[in-house]
């Protein structure tokens, strides 16, 4: 047998398991590294974050990853190159955290990474008539550097089997969360406030995953961080809401954005930059004459945009009045401005972040990964939100061996 299949075959049977989850997502603002170990599998799964780290991307990394990120025509030579060099970027900044941590490569089992999302492209948003019907999702970062960089057995490219089964291949974030924070007394949302908003809903039974399911509500923080560099070349972010708490909803921009037909569609569903990028901004303000709006009141109007997104699909799930439980992760999550308008927008709903449930908002997508590829080792397919997803029980990841 092959050796590294005979450690794979170890490593499913092993009581717990240390795995170093990764999440790059379309914020760019760098690779999240969770070492996380995960005792059992299943609903019996408990976590302990051991280490985390969020690795800069430089503005080298984010030039190149531009070059391709949600465009619609790039060069084929420039991404093929990208998915090597990602693949070979992410194993460095493993290596990097493993030694500042003092943990050798040998004591982990298994690396989950999610890769670098270049494109997203549910049936709903793309336009191309050759392919009518088709959900599809890229991710870069090939798996084989970071096995053979690190000599760690990985995972990758998750979202390739919710596609094939039927799903757009995002949010995968149910699966993660039902299995670490369901609870038996409480109704939860789980909000993670990255570049792009999404939720899972966990019904208050925690047994009953058919209820539960997750979908993205629209932009995070991706409309935000393209504003703020546009007016500031060298600042990534509107740093604690200052600037968007200093400014003025402009009602008229406001209705223009939400003219877009995402946020009456029916759950789930999913988007991306493609759709919420720059463009979309520049046109609706084309359009209502608002080009040279401040951008204190433009990023006062786009954080209203965001909460509104997420209150929109919460009130298409649960009614005009939603009161649940709400725990905030991502980095939005660290933007009071953004939680101010949540609040407002969703007023008879709690707000906590997920530290309250003990796990660190910043570290919580990558967790998720980790979770995933403990369940493809040792689990059962889970079925999540069968009533609402339909998307059947399916292991996720690719395996890359070390040799
Ligand atoms: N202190 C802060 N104040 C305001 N915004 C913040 C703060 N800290 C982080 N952010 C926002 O969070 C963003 C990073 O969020 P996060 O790392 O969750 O995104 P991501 O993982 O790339 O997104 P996605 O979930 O869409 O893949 C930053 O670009 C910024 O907009
Ligand atoms: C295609 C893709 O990478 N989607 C991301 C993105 O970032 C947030 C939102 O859009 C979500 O749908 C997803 O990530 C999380 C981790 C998920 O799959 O649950």
């Amino acid at each position: 047998m092959n050796l590294h299949l005979a450690r794979l075959c170890d490593i499913a049977q092993q009581h717990s398991r240390r795995i170093i989850g990764l999440m790059s997502g379309t914020s760019l603002d760098g690779l999240d590294v969770a070492l996380c170990r995960l005792h059992g599998h299943g609903t019996t799964t408990r976590l302990e974050l051991e280490q985390f780290a969020t690795v800069p991307y430089t503005e080298e990394v984010r030039r190149r990853v531009r070059q391709v990120f949600a465009r619609e025509q790039v060069s084929l030579e420039y991404l093929t190159l990208l998915h090597a060099w990602l693949g070979r970027l992410h194993a460095d900044m493993i290596l990097t955290c493993l030694q500042q941590w003092q943990v050798a490569a040998a004591e982990i089992d298994l690396i989950a990474s999610h890769g670098q999302t270049v494109y997203h492209a549910p049936a709903h948003q793309h336009q191309q008539p050759d392919f009518t019907g088709i959900h599809a999702t890229l991710q870069l970062g090939d798996a084989d550097h970071l096995a053979v960089a690190t000599s760690i057995i990985t995972l990758s490219d998750f979202r390739q089997k919710h596609v094939a089964a039927g799903g757009e291949g995002a949010p995968l974030a149910a699966y993660g969360d039902y299995l670490l924070l369901s609870s038996a007394t409480e109704e939860r949302l789980l909000l993670n406030l990255g570049g792009i908003a999404n939720f899972t809903y966990l019904p208050q039974a925690g047994a009953d995953s058919t209820r539960a399911f997750s979908t993205d509500t629209g932009p995070g923080n991706t409309l935000l961080d393209a504003a703020v560099r546009a007016h500031h070349p060298t600042l990534s972010y509107d740093v604690d809401g200052l600037l968007a708490a200093a400014g003025q909803v402009h009602h008229d921009l406001l209705d223009e954005l939400l003219r877009t037909s995402f946020f009456e569609a029916p759950l789930p569903k999913t988007t991306g930059p493609e759709l919420f990028g720059p463009a979309y901004v520049q046109a609706a303000r084309h359009r209502t004459g608002t080009l040279n709006l401040r951008l204190e009141d433009l990023l006062a109007t786009l954080v209203e945009l965001s909460a509104i997104g997420v209150a929109q699909a919460a009130r298409l799930a649960f009614g005009p009045q939603p009161a649940l439980a709400v725990y905030a992760s991502g980095g939005g999550a660290h933007n009071p401005a953004l939680m101010a308008a949540l609040q407002r927008q969703l007023p008879a709903c709690s707000f906590a972040t997920t530290d309250a449930l003990g796990i660190a908002p910043d570290a919580k997508e990558a967790i998720l990964f980790a979770v995933l590829a403990n369940e493809a080792v040792a689990g059962q397919p889970v079925s999540i939100g069968a009533g609402r997803q339909r998307v059947p029980a399916v292991s996720m990841g690719k395996i890359s061996l070390p040799g």
